[in-house]
């Protein structure tokens, strides 16, 4: 039987500890057959980022399109895209896709952003210009986001606690979304109208608007937002927050795993999310696997030392780590 697959839409980590390395070892851990679309080369290790290479546009549209045209895709995750424009591409390949295949034909991918701006170390991975191309073009057609407090923080452009910014990003995400469903189901029906001699099905205008059929995303017509991270020191667990437009958050509490190795959690976590998706699991059970996956290879690489800085989270095979 084929195994589900992912696509992750991402930088590369030449320390491979982030970006495609971390992604495609997590689709293979968790069963998923991982299908890659590099937007950026970095030179980089376990203390910082030293050189960034953007990939040229044309070159990450002629791979979306390799990938897209032969591949089923149940899953994209995006990571580090690096520039505003290779956000706004990616946005509108989404509405294409929504566009195409129809909310309700099954072949419609989850997609998970992780709103990449600055690395641990500090390095900016996205300007301002890609922070507000997120807001403006993508984040309001994803399925879910996965932002960390201080991504949160500088989407929303201001602070709360993760419980208010999860459910406030939710919320304006939600209202962004409607606005730009109202204006592309204007053109959408006006392409397809004059395409079909007058005929639109209404699936078609419906997929058009960026809703997510089944629990894969949120049920109202903006994505889901998870915020990551807590407090592990102060409390000796993490709790990531859960947000549905219109919905009260909810916590999602899973134990700390006391490491200074963790330089690719964040890449790790919502491949894994990805990977539960693609598998077909409901949207918090996903996120629920995706902790205890993360939580885990954290665990496996907790007394490494390997290079001068902040190492890896583990991406060798815990089969492997459990028999040496
Ligand atoms: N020390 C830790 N122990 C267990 N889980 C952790 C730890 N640090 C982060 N996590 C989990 O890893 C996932 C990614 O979170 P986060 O660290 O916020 O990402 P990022 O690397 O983008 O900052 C979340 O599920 C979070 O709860
Ligand atoms: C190429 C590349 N992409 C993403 C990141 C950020 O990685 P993340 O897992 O979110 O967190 P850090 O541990 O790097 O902060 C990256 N560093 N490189």
């Amino acid at each position: 039987m084929n195994p589900p697959v992912a696509l992750t839409i991402a930088g590369t980590d030449s320390g491979g500890a982030a970006g495609t390395a971390a992604d495609l070892a997590t689709f293979a851990a968790l069963g998923v057959h991982g299908a890659c679309v590099i937007t950026a080369v970095t030179a980089q290790d376990t203390t910082g980022v030293s050189d960034i290479h953007p990939v040229p546009l044309t070159a990450i549209e002629a791979q979306l399109d390799a990938v897209f045209d032969d591949l089923p895709v149940a899953a994209v995750k995006t990571g580090m895209l690096g520039t505003a424009a290779a956000v706004e591409a990616f946005a509108q390949r989404v509405v294409k896709l929504r566009v195409t295949h129809g909310p309700r034909s099954g072949s419609q991918p989850a997609i998970v952003v992780d709103p990449v701006l600055v690395a641990t170390s500090g390095a900016v991975l996205g300007g301002e210009d890609v922070r507000r191309a997120y807001l403006d073009h993508l984040l309001p057609v994803a399925t879910v986001l996965t932002p960390n407090l201080d991504e949160a923080r500088a989407l929303l452009g201001r602070d709360g606690t993760p419980s208010e910014l999860a459910a406030e990003l939710a919320a304006e995400l939600a209202g962004r979304a409607a606005g730009a469903a109202g204006r592309r189901r204007v053109a959408t029906k006006t392409v397809l109208s004059s395409a079909t001699g007058g005929r639109v099905g209404l699936d078609t205008l419906a997929g058009a608007r960026g809703s997510t059929s089944g629990d894969s995303g949120s049920t109202s017509g903006g994505p889901a937002v998870i915020v990551t991270g807590g407090d592990p020191e102060a409390t000796g667990e993490c709790t990531d927050w859960l947000a549905k437009p219109g919905e009260t958050p909810v916590p999602l509490t899973h134990p700390a795993v006391a490491t200074s190795n963790d330089h690719g959690t964040g890449c790790t976590y919502s491949s894994a999310l990805a990977a539960h998706l693609a598998h077909g699991a409901p949207l918090r059970e996903a996120a629920e696997l995706a902790a205890a996956y993360v939580t885990r290879q954290l665990l496996v690489s907790s007394r490494w030392i390997l290079g001068r800085g902040r190492g890896p989270i583990a991406h060798t095979s815990p089969t492997i780590e459990e028999t040496a």
